[in-house]
């Protein structure tokens, strides 16, 4: 029979679903220094983003001569040492798609949320303050979106956006993108100069670094608004709340910070963020269609049929 732990990220059903297919699934949350010596009898992992497989953990699994397969529930694969994994011949896979649609829709909530002062509104009618004159936003209509990254959920967003009449335009380093003849290509450059609203959709990688700093937010357009719902560590915090501080930047949402869950006070109490504690895929459905997408891979990746007749 194979173990198969559950961290984190796999719905009850889907449990079951494992557990009537023959899996053993040990559904338990363990803190990383506790997670190698449980990794040596584990034949696969499942993870969310809370546990970092590092290469102390996939040393230490690797005693075990079992784990074959991690499998993270979500997208980004910055809390995997992937390289290392495969390295010991450990299969890596996430699940890319099922959070798509959630994040884009967070994204265009944020952006009205902070072009029409949606969450400062929020709190200071709580303290009894009627703000009337001074929350006076801006329309999204006919402004400029840019996109840094074209991917599954650039497209998602650009599509909504578009359709609420922006205007799209973008870069990614893989270039101009299918399906995304209504949108401007252009230079990663233009696309920081000539954005009122600017949003990053690109995974985090660590020999990259920063992709927002003092110098890109220089080259900024005055009074962007600005949205990262991607990866806290693609943006300097520091840098980003200077700007806020002198106004370059008008607003700011943030879904992602640098060093989660330990946030930077003055950042998320600034009145013109708009924080959210990393939300994107955390929605019902999303969440549902990730554990469907999980099924799957385990099942297909120890050879097992996920549409088996059986009766949950
Ligand atoms: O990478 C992802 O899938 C998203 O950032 C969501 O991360 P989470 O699974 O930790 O909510």
């Amino acid at each position: 029979m194979f173990n198969i732990l559950v961290t984190e990220g796999l719905g009850e059903y889907e449990i079951n679903k494992l557990r009537l297919l023959g899996f053993n699934i040990i559904d338990r949350y363990y803190e990383d220094h506790e997670l190698g010596k449980v990794l040596k009898v584990v034949d696969a992992l499942v993870v969310r983003s809370k546990n970092k497989i590092t290469r102390k953990i996939i040393d230490e699994a690797c005693e075990g001569k079992r784990l074959k397969l991690i499998v993270r529930s979500g997208v980004g694969l910055d809390n995997i040492d992937v390289k290392y994994a495969e390295d010991k011949d450990i299969t890596v896979i996430n699940t890319p798609n099922g959070s798509t649609r959630s994040v884009a829709e967070l994204t265009i909530g944020q952006i009205i949320t902070i072009s029409r002062f949606i969450n400062i509104s929020n709190i200071t009618m709580r303290e009894g303050i009627w703000n009337k004159n001074k929350y006076v936003g801006i329309e999204i209509y006919g402004k400029t979106l840019g996109i840094i990254g074209m991917g599954r959920i650039g497209k998602a967003v650009a599509e909504r956006a578009y359709s609420l009449g922006m205007r799209i335009i973008y870069n990614d380093i893989l270039g101009e993108m299918e399906g995304c003849n209504k949108y401007m290509y252009t230079t990663l450059d233009e696309v920081l100069s000539a954005s009122d609203f600017l949003t990053i959709h690109i995974p985090y990688e660590k020999e990259k670094g920063y992709l927002i700093t003092k110098k890109e937010i220089d080259k900024m357009k005055d009074g962007v608004y600005f949205i990262n719902h991607a990866r806290g560590k693609l943006v300097c915090e520091l840098d980003l709340l200077t700007g806020l501080n002198n106004g370059k930047i008008e607003a700011a949402a943030l879904d992602v910070f640098e060093d989660e869950p330990n946030i930077n006070m003055e950042l998320v109490n600034h009145p013109r963020v708009s924080p959210t504690p990393h939300i994107g895929a955390s929605t019902f459905e999303a969440q549902n269609r990730i554990s469907e997408e999980i099924v799957n891979i385990i099942t297909e990746y120890f050879g097992l049929d996920s549409n088996t007749d059986i009766a949950l």
